[in-house]
């Protein structure tokens, strides 16, 4: 893998050029990135990275780039690939991080026979080297492809292949995942804001209690339910935080919420779908 073009310059697209280049698996030199129409967004990311940028909708970089990252959001899939199809891209492997599109809508719509594309569900942790990524080969992936792509997103994180029909429901999971976990974030520091400390303090001592967590569910031998157990001192504190919890029902609203972003990824491919055979 040489040269690497992004087609969008968003959230996820910074995620991953950060990630790439603080891991190394990619140099700067070997990056380009346009996006619809935010030049100052492009020069950002140049001055950030010093990645290669062209001219907002320019995609002349696709003639030398070997892999291309669609990077565009799910409705703006048609008007992307109609811009991307008059390039050659024999040889090249397209890897989409869209939401809900099928990797058949790409094969189909882009005009070239056998085309490598990989559909892949990545989150923004990619930023850190933390990604939690799902990748999926389309019809005609070459397996030198596959283990290019695997190996990039390994290098921002792990990586799980998965049949394509657990895509939509990954991207509600591990896709979305993060803002879940922020979500949670933001309303623990509101309580420990709401007894008087200093919002700073509460921070510091939130944060790291995440990332204290997460890393004993890395390193220690023992499930959620069991590490839960071991704070739940009977007729306790956490047993009294949990009871409410519990009450409010918050795993099924977990659940729930899981649920209803996966439908959402299924629609967006859908409503893409319909289009194509309009
Ligand atoms: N933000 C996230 O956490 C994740 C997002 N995704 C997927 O990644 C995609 C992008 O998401 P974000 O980065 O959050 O969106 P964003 O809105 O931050 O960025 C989208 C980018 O696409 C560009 N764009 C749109 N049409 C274009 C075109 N025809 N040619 C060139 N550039 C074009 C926009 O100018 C913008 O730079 C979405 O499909 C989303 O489903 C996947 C995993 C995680
Ligand atoms: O919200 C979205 O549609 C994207 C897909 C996964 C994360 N963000």
């Amino acid at each position: 893998m040489k040269q690497v073009g992004f087609i969008g310059a968003g959230s996820i697209a910074e995620a991953m050029i950060k990630g790439v280049i603080q891991n190394q698996l990619l140099q700067p030199e070997d990056i380009w990135v346009t996006n619809a129409a935010n030049q100052a967004r492009l020069l950002g990311l140049q001055t950030k990275y010093d990645v290669n940028i062209t001219s907002p909708g320019d995609l002349s970089f696709v003639e030398h780039a070997d892999v291309i990252v669609l990077a565009f959001k799910p409705k703006d899939i048609m008007n992307g690939l109609e811009r991307l199809k008059p390039f050659n891209l024999k040889g090249k492997c397209i890897v989409s991080v869209i939401a809900g599109v099928p990797t058949r809508l790409i094969e189909d719509t882009l005009n070239e026979a056998e085309l490598s594309v990989i559909r892949t569900m990545p989150n923004t942790s990619c930023a850190v080297g933390e990604s939690a990524t799902a990748i999926t080969p389309g019809r005609w992936v070459k397996n030198q492809d596959l283990i290019n792509i695997r190996r990039l997103f390994e290098a921002v994180g792990i990586v799980e292949e998965v049949e394509e029909s657990h895509m939509d429901a990954i991207t509600g999971l591990s896709g979305s995942g993060p803002a879940y976990v922020y979500y949670m974030i933001e309303a623990l520091v509101e309580a420990g804001v709401k007894t008087g400390l200093e919002k700073e303090i509460v921070q510091r001592l939130v944060y790291q209690t995440v990332v204290g967590a997460a890393r004993m569910l890395q390193e220690a031998e023992e499930d959620p339910a069991a590490l839960r157990e071991h704070i739940t001192s009977p007729a306790g504190t956490t047993a009294a935080g949990i009871a409410v919890l519990a009450e409010r029902n918050f795993p099924q609203a977990i659940v729930d919420a899981v649920c209803k972003a996966t439908d959402r990824a299924h629609e967006l491919g859908l409503v893409y779908q319909s289009e194509l055979s309009d």
